[in-house]
């Protein structure tokens, strides 16, 4: 039986890109994902407004702790479009949080301050600090790694839900932000980039990066999961 380092050892020198390889750990998850209770409540109008109003609460936190993260990411590539890619990425990212709080959290009778008062729950604080340690002490490759699943789950995801669409224009609104063409090109870049790094990266690396694109995969599982079960800090 080979090791799962020698599995991906054996993966890099086969004809799938990086990302791809990146994929494979994770795609299980992503069949789960596409099969949670929380987005087949989304498609068809029966997910509760608490549950939608949770995850918009969370994703605010979530949003501050990801831009981070990704400014990170940008400190440590070398390449000076990826640089400008990522910082941009970071900027968008405070930018999105923002627009949340105009369109989303007005048509749920939120206010910036509900926001704040409610706090980053348990799995949003779980995520976003793994996500920042990672990319604090990890090498650009992990950091990459740990951040890609952000990007192309929520792009697949979206792509998904917009044939799907939704009969509340509340939960419609959101679908088609995420399934536009223009977060299409955005996750494409990043996709390019990743695919750049895959072959400047040793067997131990590329076993970490395996392991952080797993567990944030994972992360985006348990986002969608803790908002459904409007998970609280248990003390
Ligand atoms: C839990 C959670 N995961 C992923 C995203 C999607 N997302 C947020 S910022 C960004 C890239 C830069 O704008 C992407 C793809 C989200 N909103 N919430």
């Amino acid at each position: 039986m080979s090791t799962k380092a020698e599995t991906i050892a054996s993966h890099s020198t086969a004809v799938l890109s990086f990302s791809q390889q990146l994929w494979e750990s994770g795609a299980a998850t992503y069949a789960e994902i596409l099969r949670h209770p929380f987005l087949t409540g989304l498609t068809d109008g029966t997910l509760s407004k608490d549950a939608f109003r949770y995850f918009v609460i969370q994703d605010s936190h979530y949003l501050r702790a990801y831009a981070r993260a990704l400014s990170l990411v940008s400190a440590r590539a070398t390449d000076p479009e990826a640089v400008a890619l990522f910082a941009g990425h970071a900027s968008d990212a405070i930018a999105v949080e923002k627009e949340l709080h105009v369109s989303l959290l007005h048509g749920l009778g939120l206010t910036a301050a509900a926001v704040d008062a409610a706090g980053s729950g348990p799995t949003t604080t779980a995520y976003a600090s793994y996500l920042l340690g990672v990319c604090a002490t990890g090498t650009y490759a992990e950091a990459l790694a740990a951040v890609l699943p952000c990007y192309w789950v929520y792009r697949d995801v979206g792509r998904e839900l917009l044939t799907r669409s939704s009969p509340d224009p509340l939960y419609a609104q959101w679908i088609a932000s995420y399934g536009s063409p223009e977060f299409d090109a955005v996750v494409e870049s990043v996709l390019a980039v990743t695919d750049g790094l895959g072959s400047d990266i040793g067997p131990s690396e590329r076993v970490r990066c395996h392991e952080h694109f797993a567990v944030t995969t994972r992360y985006e599982w348990m986002f969608w999961d803790a908002a459904y079960q409007q998970l609280s800090w248990p003390i």
